[in-house]
């Protein structure tokens, strides 16, 4: 049986109701991937929904523009987060940096913008990301790697979280699976938090849910099937 946390006020917006207990998939193909197109990238969008995916996560104006274009099309309303990478040169931020870049994805069609959300150190605030996304009319959700970056987060006035950035910044714990412990640790300080990062079985994603996730985002191990090669040839070759 599926357990959740009680139901924190800021999850009360209907868009996070929609997405309580849900898979959102991640479709994002890095540079040089043979799947770096925008059809590519609408059709993996397609069949996750067909899946059973309620929300989608995607990376730059092009590919939300074009996947928004094609689910309207279809008379379909579905929630997408937007973001970008490694827009802004000289940070080691690289996900959706500045102002602009949330200005980029939010007009091209983003319900929630998400954003870099840690201590690194960064050309602008997350207090003036939050309010470049709101000013856009979008959510804001932050990519943090640590149980502070979340409450920083949050008293910056971030909607959301997402466990996204741990295991990549200098001062969060590499580790093959989730990070479950800062689950817990969020869990345990109410604070509400989007599940995201080696979500890489069903198994994972499930159990993200149960430690409190208010729905959990899986990229690689669904859209990534270049990554997911190298799973099973490395163990392969390892046998
Ligand atoms: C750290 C970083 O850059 N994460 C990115 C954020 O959007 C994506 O490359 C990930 O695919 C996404 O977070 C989903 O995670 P996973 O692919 O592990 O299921």
């Amino acid at each position: 049986m599926r357990i959740l946390t009680p139901m924190h006020p800021i999850l009360a917006a209907p868009l996070l109701k929609t997405l309580r207990g849900q898979l959102i998939v991640s479709v994002q193909a890095d540079e040089g991937s043979p799947l770096r197109e925008v059809s590519i990238i609408v059709a993996l969008s397609r069949a996750a929904l067909a899946g059973g995916a309620s929300g989608l996560r995607l990376r730059g104006g092009e590919d939300i523009r074009g996947v928004r274009a094609r689910l309207e099309a279809e008379g379909r309303n579905v929630p997408i987060i937007g973001l970008t990478k490694n827009s802004h040169p000289n940070t080691e931020v690289y996900i959706t940096a500045t102002p602009d870049e949330v200005r980029e994805v939010a007009q091209a069609g983003a319900d929630v913008v998400a954003f870099d959300g840690t201590d690194l150190p960064r050309p602008f605030t997350v207090a003036e990301l939050v309010r470049a996304t709101h000013a856009a009319g979008a959510m804001a959700m932050a990519d943090i790697s640590t149980l502070e970056e979340a409450q920083a987060a949050y008293t910056a006035g971030a909607d959301i979280v997402g466990t996204t950035m741990s295991g990549y910044t200098p001062h969060s714990p590499k580790q093959a699976g989730p990070d479950f412990a800062l689950m817990d640790a969020l869990r345990a300080e109410g604070l509400p938090f989007i599940a995201e990062g080696r979500l890489n079985t069903p198994e994972l994603a499930a159990e993200a849910l149960r430690r409190g996730a208010h729905a959990a985002v899986v990229g690689s191990a669904i859209t990534r099937p270049d990554h997911v090669t190298r799973w099973f040839a490395e163990a392969v070759r390892g046998a």
